[in-house]
């Protein structure tokens, strides 16, 4: 099926005036305009021709937008749908982005901002390239995955409400998180963010919620936990995968109430806060095997995101590439070398397993041992010869024939990695652009020794 010519989209709504004021102002722009009166009407027409852009009324007589939204998905995934809701429905706002609607708007609705709204679906590239060379508040990207997670996260920073992002390591779920924190009206507010993988499962629960005087041997004075810091602003709770079971309780109930106590104390504590939790390990598998609490996890995944994996997100790589290249010159003070055009196909063909990070460490190595005023082929062989060579012959791991499953590669250029670094996770995570809890979840998921790879 082909896209209708140029940009097409269908209006979904059952009062006619507003069909006719929307088709008016969309063809003026220049885009080719269907309407539909309702759910059944705009299901027909979905079927029978592929849009760019559906813009749905929320509440219908015979349905609504989310049904609308389902109709468009089941032909069309690229299809963007941007939902219509009622002037202070939250819920049917969250309904909408946990849906997977592009943004939504409440009414009554201007058309220059459904414009603003439709103009991200089609020309997202220059909203998406902040030329910040900051470590926060900066994505670099504009494929068009990566643009559909910004406007879904910039749509859900406008609710309170909390969000789930899954994604691979190193893909820039916290940079994510920062961006809907910054984009929100809690902006001004704290930004916490705890590492549940990285604090000692016996210290997490007074991490989380703070500790009473006394409370445990080496609580020598009382003090307020993340949950508590965040209060009006922002708490991520990264790697939410590694929640100890035991704890789960105590969080779920600190979601559902927003209330909790200090560990050795009976007095309730009442907060305002958004949580956003990111995780690079499938939580809905992790319920199924009984590892993660279902109430949890649905009470985390009000409103799902999700980040491409660099290796899929075409031209990316060449903009981050240059991206890493101007902000490193930019602090050593000199020029940014050019990129050659070899260069860059081979920075193309290798699959980035630890995505963005690994890509940020590989420039910097290569621009710190490389100061040249051209990054040529040669200066990748070799630093990429560097990362990959001296997998000692004694390598326990066996080779690898083409078509094997993806994960078995994986596990076998893990094996390697730790072999060559003596089993040293740390500089083994390093070399491949991985955190250091990625790579404790990996050598779990793997099965491999855990003590060779202390
Ligand atoms: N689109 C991007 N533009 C610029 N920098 C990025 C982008 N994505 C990621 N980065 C950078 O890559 C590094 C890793 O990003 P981040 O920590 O947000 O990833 P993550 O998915 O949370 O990783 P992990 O799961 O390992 O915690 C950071 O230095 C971040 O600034």
């Amino acid at each position: 099926m082909n896209f209708a010519q140029p940009s097409s989209v269908l209006i979904v709504d059952d009062e006619a005036g507003i069909r006719t004021a929307l088709r008016v102002n969309f063809a003026r722009n220049g885009w080719t305009v269907e309407t539909a009166s309702g759910v059944t009407e705009a299901a027909r027409l979905l079927e029978s021709k592929e849009f760019h852009l559906v813009v749905s009324d929320m509440r219908m007589p015979d349905g609504n937008g989310l049904e609308v939204m389902r109709s468009a998905r089941k032909v069309s995934p690229s299809t963007a749908v941007i939902l219509l809701t009622a002037f202070g429905s939250v819920p049917d706002a969250v309904q909408a982005m946990r849906g997977g609607a592009f943004d939504y708007l409440t009414k009554p609705v201007s058309f220059e901002q459904l414009e603003e709204a439709a103009a991200r679906v089609m020309q997202p590239v220059k909203d998406a390239i902040r030329p910040d060379t900051s470590d926060t508040g900066s994505i670099v990207g504009r494929a068009p995955q990566l643009l559909r997670a910004i406007s879904r996260a910039r749509a859900a920073s406008s609710t309170d409400a909390d969000v789930l992002v899954e994604a691979e390591s190193g893909t820039g779920k916290e940079l994510l998180a920062r961006f809907i924190h910054e984009a929100s009206n809690r902006a001004r507010k704290p930004f916490i963010a705890v590492n549940c993988a990285a604090v000692p499962e016996h210290l997490l629960e007074s991490e989380l919620f703070g500790h009473a005087r006394g409370a445990f041997t080496g609580a020598t004075t009382a003090k307020p936990g993340k949950f508590e810091l965040a209060n009006g602003g922002t708490l991520l709770l990264d790697e939410i995968g590694e929640m100890p079971l035991n704890l789960q309780p105590k969080l779920l109930r600190a979601l559902q109430e927003r209330e909790f106590e200090r560990l050795g104390e009976t007095r309730s504590i009442k907060v305002d806060i958004r949580v956003i939790a990111t995780t690079n390990v499938n939580l809905a598998s992790m319920v199924d095997e009984g590892k993660f609490r279902s109430d949890l996890y649905y009470r985390l995944n009000v409103i799902p995101l999700s980040i491409p994996a660099l290796k899929d997100r075409a031209g990316d790589i060449e903009l981050l590439a240059n991206y890493f290249v101007e902000k490193f010159a930019a602090k050593l003070g000199g020029p940014a070398p050019r990129l050659s055009a070899e260069f860059v196909d081979r920075l193309n063909a290798h699959n980035w397993p630890g995505n963005v990070r690994e890509l940020g460490n590989f420039m910097r190595r290569v621009c710190s041992l490389h100061p040249s005023v051209l990054l040529d082929a040669d200066c990748f062989d070799q630093e990429f010869q560097t990362r990959t060579k001296a997998i000692p012959a004694a390598a326990s791991a066996p080779l690898v024939i083409a078509g094997a499953p993806i994960r078995q590669l994986e596990r076998v250029h893990l094996e390697n990695t730790l072999a060559m670094t003596q089993g040293n996770r740390t500089q083994a995570a390093e070399m491949l652009g991985i955190s250091i809890r990625t790579m404790r979840n990996r050598i779990r998921e793997y099965g491999l020794p855990p003590r060779r790879y202390a």
